[in-house]
């Protein structure tokens, strides 16, 4: 029902799924690169596939365009080539999106949201959904960032905390919420007329599907909407299940997908420094520091405990030291890595638990504090790919350094590079010509 706190109604390994999400928007700067080619799959196979290059061929709204332009957006993403002017033709079209996260899919929607709103009309036209209120919120920037030249248009948010008196009428055009609270504005409080709704977008949909009840919502959601509606939907991974759920959500829709890209260790050096315990494994960090500059460095630890006293030592050297912890809720969580993101902390230390998921493009140097294993105590190749690996091929050059300290974490060091098949050096941290040789 629509009463249930959707925080609540979040099972554990879910409410990290929207976690992981959040923080992934957060921690980006920029485009995630990929090299994969999108696939399109047109609904009337005779009509001319469009893609554009350019933001001008979209004949956009000039305040739109100078909204775009102001985002420093240059020229439309891969995803958006093929995207807009589908979303953007006459009459609509529906669409299910997939891309991996970072590839520009809010962008485009929320263009395209901005693109149909009739300013003059004083009611809701669009409606996108969100698994949670952070990620509703997140978009809801978007909107306000790409908007900032077209203040004709308004926004609200219907999400758990908004509360509005039953009768009143949202005058704002666009409404981006979660999908309990969207049901209550239109069922119980009866402040939008859904058959007044343009265009919907439901986004995350893999992350709205883990999410007990919000599927049945999102239904019902959609079936109170006009025919003629424009049906949108994103997702960032595209399981049989989500698939399943986008047919229901979106009627002969168009389909663009773009596959993810395999993450590589091709362009990462990586090396591992021997040690006897954590404080040599500190002073062996504290070496590193010293002689080669770092712009920013992730470090992961196995355990809260070794994070918190990591950081302790860190701080006590006068390094600016971000944690990142389990114990944390997730507005402390995004504190944090935005403040890292932009630059004010140089050093961002984690537990693995807590960073899963989370892409580190930008880092330029990784350390495994300690070596990543599984719940069963194994070596965890995949975690370790992701902590330190990039993808494509223009993938910035990476630094990875591992702190072995006992027998157990060297064998964990040989199956990782095994399994990798690719060499990992020994670094004498007490040499520091050898340690500035590896900065280069
Ligand atoms: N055409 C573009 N040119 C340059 N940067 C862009 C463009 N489109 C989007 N971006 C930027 O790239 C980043 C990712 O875009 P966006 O958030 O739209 O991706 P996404 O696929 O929706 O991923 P997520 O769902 O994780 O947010 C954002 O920082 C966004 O501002």
């Amino acid at each position: 029902s629509s009463n249930i706190d959707p925080m609540i109604a979040l099972i554990p390994q879910e409410a990290d799924r929207a976690a992981q999400s959040l923080l992934n928007k957060l921690i980006r700067s920029n485009l995630v690169n990929n090299t994969n080619q999108v696939e399109v799959l047109q609904r009337d196979p005779n009509s001319p596939l469009y893609s554009v290059k350019t933001f001008e061929e979209l004949r956009l709204k000039p305040q739109l365009l100078q909204g775009v332009y102001g985002m420093g957006f240059n020229r439309p993403s891969k995803i958006q080539e093929n995207a807009l002017p589908m979303m953007l033709a006459e009459p609509p079209q529906n669409l299910i999106a997939q891309s991996q996260s970072g590839t520009g899919k809010t962008a485009a929607f929320v263009l395209a949201m901005l693109s149909h709103v009739n300013p003059t009309n004083k009611w809701t036209q669009c409606l996108c959904i969100s698994p949670t209120y952070e990620l509703a919120l997140q978009t809801g920037k978007v909107v306000e960032q790409m908007g900032r030249f077209y203040p004709e248009v308004k926004l609200a948010y219907a999400v758990r905390g908004n509360k509005m008196e039953r009768g009143s009428k949202i005058q704002e055009q666009i409404v981006i919420g979660t999908p309990g609270t969207v049901l209550d504005w239109f069922l119980k409080l009866k402040l939008m007329d859904p058959k007044k709704i343009r265009v919907f977008v439901l986004d995350e949909a893999d992350v709205m599907i883990a999410t007990q009840g919000h599927q049945d919502q999102s239904i019902r959601i959609q079936r109170m909407l006009p025919k003629d509606c424009q049906m949108l939907l994103f997702s960032a991974t595209f399981e049989d299940s989500v698939w399943k759920f986008a047919e229901r959500i979106v009627p002969d829709p168009n389909v663009i997908k773009l596959k993810r890209e395999e993450e590589t260790l091709d362009t990462i050096k990586q090396y591992y420094v021997l040690c006897n315990n954590k404080e040599d494994k500190f002073s062996a960090l504290c070496n590193i520091y010293g002689a080669i500059t770092i712009a920013q460095a992730m470090i992961f630890c196995h355990t809260r405990k070794i994070a918190s006293w990591l950081a302790g030592q860190m701080s006590k050297e006068g390094h600016q030291v971000a944690l990142l912890s389990g114990e944390m809720v997730i507005e402390q969580r995004a504190a944090v890595i935005e403040r890292f993101r932009e630059g004010k902390e140089k050093v961002l230390i984690t537990t693995n638990v807590c960073a899963r998921g989370i892409d580190v493009e930008q880092v330029s140097v990784v350390i495994n504090f300690d070596l990543p294993l599984d719940k069963d105590g194994n070596p965890d190749n995949e975690t370790y790919l992701h902590r330190i690996g990039r993808t494509g091929r223009f993938g910035k050059r990476g630094l990875a350094i591992n702190m072995v300290d006992s027998d157990h974490s060297m064998d964990v060091l040989k199956a990782i590079e095994k399994h990798f098949n690719k060499k990992i050096l020994k670094l004498d941290t007490d040499d520091l010509d050898e340690i500035e040789k590896i900065a280069n």
